[in-house]
C-alpha cells in the first residue's frame, strides 16, 4: 500500500495495527497510518467502517485491545493527563450542560488551558458572537457543531481530532470552517480529520486513509486516490448509436467505463479523451451531451469502498 507513513516533517500521530472489537465483534481489524507535523489527515470510508473507534482510540477515550498508539510522543492511555495539554478534540453533544452559555463555554474551556487563544475572534469567525449569551440547550444543531468546533481549538492545541467537522452546518458555515481549518494549518497545527463529505476531504485534506471494515483499504493524497480509482478526467456522454465494448475497452488510459441509460461514462485522462472523440469520428457517432470533467473524490470513494453498515449495534 502506498504512502501510510508521515512526511519528512516527522510522525505526531503513529498508529500500528490498531485492533478493536466489541462484545467479539471486530471493529477495527489492523489498522496503520502516521500523520506528519502540521499534516491535515482525512480519515474517510462508510458508516460503521471503524473511524469513529480508531479516532477515539488516538484521543485516549478508548482502550485498544491491541497495537500501539503514540501522540506526540504520549501514549493515550496511560499518558492521558498530558495529552489533553497538547490535543484539542470536538465534543460530544452530551458533553455539555444544557443551562451554561455560549461565553461561559467558552470562558470555562479557556481556563483549562496554559495558553488559551482569545475566545472572541474565535467565536467571531465561528459565527457565534450574536449567541454568546444563549444557553447551550437552545442553540440550533448547527450552532452547537460551531461551538464544540470553538472548544476544540481554544486551548491552541498541538493536534486537534475533529469528527464529522461541518456535519449539521449550513453552506456559508462550512466554507468559513474550512477557511478557519486552513488558518490553523498555517500556524503548523496537525489536523484529524473525520468527514462524510468528499469536497472536505479533498480540499482540506494532504493525505486520506480510506477505511473499510475496519481496514485501512487505500491511503494517499486527494489526488493519488482519484488517480488511482477513476483516472484524473471522467468522461460522460449519450451516443447516437451503440459503441463497440473491444474498441471501448482499449482506449488508452482507460481506467473504467460505465453504462447508465444509454449513457457512457468511462474514466481515464486527456489521452482517453482524445482517443474516444476520434473513435466517435471514425464511426459517425455523435456524442449528446458530452461532459469533460476532472474527477472527483465522490468518483474514488464509490469505486474504492464497497461496505454498507449492515453490521447490527451492540
Ligand atoms: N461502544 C460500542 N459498543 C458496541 N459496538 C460499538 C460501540 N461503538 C461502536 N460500535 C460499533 O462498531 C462499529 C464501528 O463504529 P464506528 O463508530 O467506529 O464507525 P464509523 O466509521 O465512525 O461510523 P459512522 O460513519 O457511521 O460514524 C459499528 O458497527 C458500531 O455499531
Amino acid at each position: 500500500m502506498a504512502n501510510t507513513s508521515a512526511t519528512s516533517r516527522g510522525a505526531v500521530i503513529e498508529v500500528q495495527d490498531l485492533r478493536k472489537s466489541y462484545g467479539g465483534r471486530t471493529v477495527v481489524d489492523g489498522i496503520s497510518f502516521s500523520v506528519g507535523e502540521g499534516e491535515i489527515f482525512g480519515i474517510l470510508g462508510p458508516n460503521g467502517a471503524g473511524k469513529t473507534t480508531t479516532v477515539e482510540c488516538v484521543e485516549g477515550l478508548r482502550v485498544p485491545d491491541a497495537g500501539r498508539i503514540r501522540v506526540a510522543g504520549l501514549d493515550p492511555v496511560a499518558d492521558h493527563p498530558a495529552l489533553t495539554r497538547v490535543l484539542g478534540a470536538q465534543l460530544q453533544e452530551s458533553e455539555l450542560q444544557g443551562k451554561l452559555t455560549v461565553r461561559e463555554a467558552l470562558e470555562l474551556y479557556a481556563a483549562f488551558y496554559p495558553r488559551p487563544l482569545d475566545w472572541r475572534p474565535l467565536a467571531e469567525r465561528l459565527g457565534l458572537t450574536a449567541k454568546l449569551t444563549t444557553r447551550f440547550a437552545k442553540l440550533s444543531g448547527g450552532q452547537k457543531q460551531r461551538l464544540f468546533i470553538a472548544l476544540a481549538l481554544i486551548g491552541s492545541p498541538r493536534i486537534v481530532v475533529l469528527d464529522e467537522l461541518t456535519t449539521g452546518l449550513d453552506p456559508r458555515a462550512r466554507r468559513d470552517t474550512w477557511e478557519l481549518i486552513e488558518d490553523i494549518r498555517e500556524q503548523g497545527v496537525t489536523v484529524l480529520l473525520v468527514t462524510h463529505f468528499m469536497e472536505e476531504a479533498q480540499r482540506l485534506c494532504d493525505r486520506i486513509a480510506l477505511i473499510d471494515n475496519g481496514r485501512v483499504t487505500a491511503l494517499d493524497t486527494p489526488r493519488g486516490l482519484i488517480t488511482r480509482a477513476t483516472g484524473s478526467t471522467v468522461i460522460s456522454f449519450t451516443p447516437s448509436a451503440p459503441l463497440d465494448e473491444e474498441e471501448l475497452a482499449a482506449l488508452p488510459a482507460l481506467a473504467s467505463v460505465a453504462h447508465k441509460d444509454g449513457r457512457i461514462t468511462l474514466g481515464g485522462s486527456d489521452e482517453t479523451v482524445n482517443a474516444v472523440v476520434s473513435l466517435l469520428a471514425r464511426h459517425r457517432i455523435t456524442a449528446h451531451q458530452l461532459r469533460v470533467t476532472d474527477a472527483t473524490l465522490d468518483d474514488a470513494f464509490l469505486d474504492l469502498t464497497t461496505t454498507r453498515d449492515t453490521r447490527t449495534a451492540t
